[in-house]
């Protein structure tokens, strides 16, 4: 047990482990994308569906929905986007996901045990979200997975959001952890990148939401098909 985890640490447990949310721990796009379509449709646009919207998750609920009425991840065409039409979309965006977060939103395989594991191994665990933390807070308790976590970072609580290394910076202060002793872990190219620009190991699942392209295109140090994978 651990072997592959203490491999990559020089033969011991990370110090710190954090993990994101969306596409990591849960599968959370059923409830995004039904918020996501009802947003659409209420400004009268026709709904995206939920692989669309798939692919724009992971930068933040603020990205997500300008990508929605842009109908696209085009950076250009989201630059596009104007405030008189995002502030009220945005608006309604987070009344329905209020609403919708949670319903759909089911942990991954495995979630629940790796991260008792972990905990009776008194490993130190975070969660570093792009989510608002407002939404990433009840759905951690609602799922019952709220306890495991000493820290909660949410896309909002810090000037910058991963792929920006802040908020993994933040958390090594925090816990006083070295970036060489701390585990990200995520699903997408903003966790790998925000790793690899603090100098955190990565770990990467490929079952979850990373703009349509596979995450092993960001060579994170560690390439996982299975959350339990962690503790093999
Ligand atoms: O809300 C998002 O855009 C994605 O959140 P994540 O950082 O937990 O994947
Ligand atoms: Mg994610």
């Amino acid at each position: 047990m651990l072997i592959k985890l203490t491999g990559h640490f020089q033969g011991h447990l990370p110090q710190l482990i954090a993990f994101d949310l969306d596409g990591t721990l849960v599968d959370s796009v059923p409830d995004i994308a039904a918020a996501t379509d009802r947003m659409l449709v209420a400004l009268g646009h026709p709904a995206a569906g939920e692989q669309r919207v798939r692919s724009w998750v992971g930068n933040g609920a603020g990205l997500l929905v300008k990508r929605a009425l842009a109908d696209s991840y085009d950076p250009a065409a989201v630059a596009a986007v104007s405030d008189a039409e995002f502030d009220p979309a945005m608006a309604a965006f987070r009344e329905y996901y209020a609403e919708e977060n949670g319903r759909l939103t089911r942990l991954y395989a495995g979630v629940s045990d790796v991260l008792n594991a972990f905990y009776d191994l008194g490993v130190p665990m975070a969660v570093i979200t792009n989510k608002p933390k407002i939404f990433a807070d009840p759905l951690l308790a609602e799922l019952d997975i709220a306890r495991y976590f000493e820290l909660v970072l949410g896309g909002e609580c810090l000037p910058q959001k991963k792929p920006h290394p802040m908020p993994l910076e933040q958390a090594s202060r925090q816990f006083g952890v070295s970036s060489a002793r701390s585990l990200m872990v995520g699903d997408s190219r903003n966790d790998v990148e925000a790793a690899k620009a603090a100098g955190w190991v990565s770990a990467a699942l490929t079952y979850g939401y990373n703009h349509g392209e596979p995450v092993a295109n960001s060579e994170p140090d560690w390439l996982l098909d299975d959350f339990r994978e962690l503790i093999l």
